[in-house]
């Protein structure tokens, strides 16, 4: 069935997503803060910043009035760098973010807060349903129509069945799942090992250390999640080891990229100018750590990326460091 939805930005996953969704049928309507933005869109139907060479449908509708954009929607999709996520709900008139299904595709951690976007939404909106929907998806891949599968998660049974038809497509394969915390989680603390894998590579380290990282890297997710009450079943699927995989493996992400400037020497700044799109494990290393800390959590691999982008720690002290730990058992 048809359904009306509103996507709070319009990057390259918001414009990946838009795109899907309105040739599943729906009735898409993207809202950007820029009008001009907004205005280039409309006309040229080609987002030549985040997204170039791909044809937008035309019956994709962009404004950059937000109240507007919500009026008949009956989904929100919110895909905005997880750090404005608040002050863009905080925008939003109380009646129209109000006894909605609020779809999260934005993987972060709120920084200062600690809050996951479930949080976020929780206390930014009113009566509303969440749902996250995550998993191994590069923007680029999807629009080219590549398989992919992904999750949706989600407490309540008919929303998640809902989403799930709204998104499936030939291409796009959509899984549900109750744990919405885990699916969480699992999408905002890969970044963190992405950004270290790229610097890893960066640095000319092989594929072993790669491998450790990722390994040794859903180990330490895992281990917060159980402390956050997430099901520790979560973190072996799509939204845990099968996007920490994409996420380090791909020349597309934006995190490995970061990584690999800083590896290569740039500062963390310099490296996410030049990628010039969101790269979430920055932000998400510093609440992870301090929700670590919080938790009382064992998170090596978490401290060690917040020494290097906090205290700007040499990359290879660093990892000497990691490697001449304690000795331990191979447990969570
Ligand atoms: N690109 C990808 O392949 C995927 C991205 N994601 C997640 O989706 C989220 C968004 O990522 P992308 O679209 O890729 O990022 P992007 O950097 O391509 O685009 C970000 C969008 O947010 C807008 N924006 C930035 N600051 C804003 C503010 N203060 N208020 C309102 N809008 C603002 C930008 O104008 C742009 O439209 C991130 O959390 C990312 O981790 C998830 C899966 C895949
Ligand atoms: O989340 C993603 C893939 O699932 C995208 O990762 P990047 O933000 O690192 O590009």
């Amino acid at each position: 069935m048809k359904k009306r939805i509103t996507l709070l930005g319009g990057g390259s996953w918001g414009t990946a997503l838009a795109k899907l969704l309105s040739e599943n049928g729906h009735m898409v309507t993207v809202w950007l803060r820029d009008e001009e933005q907004c205005r280039e869109l409309t006309t040229e139907r080609e987002n030549k910043k985040y997204l170039p060479g791909v044809i937008i449908p035309d019956n994709i509708v962009f404004t950059s009035q937000i109240n507007e954009s919500l009026k008949d929607a009956e989904y929100i999709l919110i895909v905005t760098p997880t750090q404005k996520i608040r002050s863009v709900l905080k925008q939003i008139n109380s009646e129209y973010k109000k006894n909605k299904i609020i779809i999260n595709a934005s993987k972060g951690i709120e920084m200062g807060t600690m809050c996951l976007v479930s949080d976020i939404v929780r206390e930014e909106t009113e009566d509303c349903i969440f749902a996250d929907l995550t998993g191994p998806s590069i923007a680029k891949e999807v629009v080219a129509k590549m398989p992919t599968a992904i999750t949706v998660a989600c407490e309540d049974k008919k929303a998640a069945s809902e989403i799930q038809d709204m998104f499936m497509s030939s291409y796009f394969r959509v899984y549900t799942n109750d744990d919405v915390v885990g699916a969480e989680l699992g999408g905002a603390l890969k970044n963190i090992i992405a950004l270290g894998a790229g610097i890893s590579d960066g640095i000319g380290y092989g594929d072993n250390a790669k491998a450790a990282l990722m390994n040794r890297g859903i180990v330490e997710i895992a281990r917060l999640g159980i402390a956050m009450g997430a099901d520790v079943e979560t973190f072996f699927g799509l939204s845990g080891i099968g996007d920490l995989m994409v996420t380090c493996m791909s020349k597309f992400s934006r995190n490995w990229n970061a990584g690999y400037l800083i590896g290569q020497g740039y500062s963390k700044e310099e490296a996410a100018k030049k990628v010039g799109m969101v790269v979430e494990g920055i932000s998400t290393t510093y609440a992870a750590y301090e929700l670590s800390k919080k938790l009382n959590v064992e998170m090596p691999i978490v401290n060690a990326m917040y020494d290097l982008l906090q205290n700007n720690a040499d990359v290879k002290e660093t990892v000497n460091k990691l490697m001449l730990r304690d000795k331990k058992e191979e447990k969570l």
